[in-house]
């Protein structure tokens, strides 16, 4: 459903240039719904934008529902919807209003179009809203209002650029039980989120980019699976936490990084919970019990700081870099 290769995205300012998006090989397949994560101006919205027509790739090529965005520009947005950062909806216009002329644009006719509106009202919780202007709705009904007229067209294709962001938590969940369903219904689904509960609980598939490459592809569970559990042991002396960490050094097998700080232990293990309790067995056998034992199952914001050396909490919280016109 999306096929990209060699996708390549560069921005010009002056004499410098940033290269957002560098030689990006993508295939996702019709109904997969995938979370494309990154830190702040790691390339998402740039690569959304590429595949959503708006902007052109400096480079390479990228199909979306079987055309080029380049060469069948009219075609990929038939076929898509999309959700971007800003908001899409005129702020004079009523909400009932702005969906009308979005759907006409759409090429829908008006008695489907009211049809299609009231259904999406109701979706999204907004009839109550819909007959007032956009300038006087909250963030959350304004972005409840932006992802409504994303799916005026049934897209078979649906780009989400952080649809949750300013919503509430009850929003949010609503919009996920939304998302959900539109999936089921086989409608394929690209989001980028900086929630990770959300990406853990949404998609089938977790993309990671950072400055403008793909450095992780894989099931949510796969790749907290490959980072390992987190066991942390503290000893009676730094003595005993030095041998400790010797001494796991041979007792666990598969990747595991150890390292010891003051009289801890930390060790990073795939399977850590299974293998802790021989390990705390064969330590005190050893002439160096633990005092203390935990076991941390690894969370989607692990691996990200992992992949990327940063976590997405914090690239959450941080300013999120405004896009300027397309270069
Ligand atoms: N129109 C533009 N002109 C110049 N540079 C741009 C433009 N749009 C994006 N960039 C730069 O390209 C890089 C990638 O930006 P992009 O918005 O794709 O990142 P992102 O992963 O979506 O980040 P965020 O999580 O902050 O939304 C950044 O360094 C950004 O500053």
């Amino acid at each position: 459903m999306i096929r990209t290769e060699a996708l390549t995205r560069h921005f010009t300012r002056g004499k410098k240039t940033v290269e957002a998006v560098r030689g990006l090989d993508l295939e996702i397949h019709q109904g997969e719904l995938v979370a494309f994560l990154g830190p702040n101006g790691a390339g998402k919205s740039t690569t959304l934008r590429m595949l959503t027509t708006l902007i052109p790739p400096t480079s390479g090529t990228a199909e979306v529902a079987g055309h080029d965005v380049v060469r069948s520009r009219a075609a990929v947005r038939r076929s898509i919807g999309y959700v971007g950062q800003g908001n899409a909806a005129a702020f004079v216009q009523r909400g009932r209003d702005e969906l009308m002329s979005q759907a006409r644009a759409h090429g829908i006719p008006r008695a489907a179009a009211k049809a299609r509106i009231d259904e999406l009202l109701s979706a999204f919780d907004l009839q109550e809203y819909a007959d007032r202007p956009v300038q006087t709705l909250s963030g959350g009904q304004r972005r409840r209002l932006d992802i409504a007229i994303g799916l005026l067209n049934h897209p078979e294709v649906l780009f989400l650029d952080e649809p949750s962001t300013g919503l509430d938590p009850q929003n949010r969940a609503n919009l996920q039980e939304q998302i959900r369903r539109l999936h089921e219904d086989g409608t394929t689904i690209v989001l980028t989120t900086h929630y990770l509960e959300e990406a853990d609980a949404l998609a089938g598939r977790v993309i990671v980019v950072d400055h403008g490459v793909v450095i992780a592809d894989d099931t949510a569970s796969r790749l907290k699976e490959k980072l390992g559990d987190l066991v942390l042991l503290g000893f009676g002396t730094e003595a005993d936490a030095t041998t400790a960490a010797t001494r796991a050094e041979s007792v666990l097998s598969g990747p595991t990084l150890i390292e010891r700080a003051g009289t801890q232990v930390s060790i990073r293990t795939p399977r850590g919970a299974d293998s802790a309790p021989a390990l705390a067995i064969d330590l005190a056998a050893h002439g160096t019990p633990a005092i203390r034992m935990e076991v941390h199952s690894p969370t989607l914001d692990d691996v990200f700081l992992d992949l990327t050396g940063r976590s997405l909490r914090e690239s959450a919280d941080s300013t999120t870099q405004t896009e300027g016109a397309a270069a």
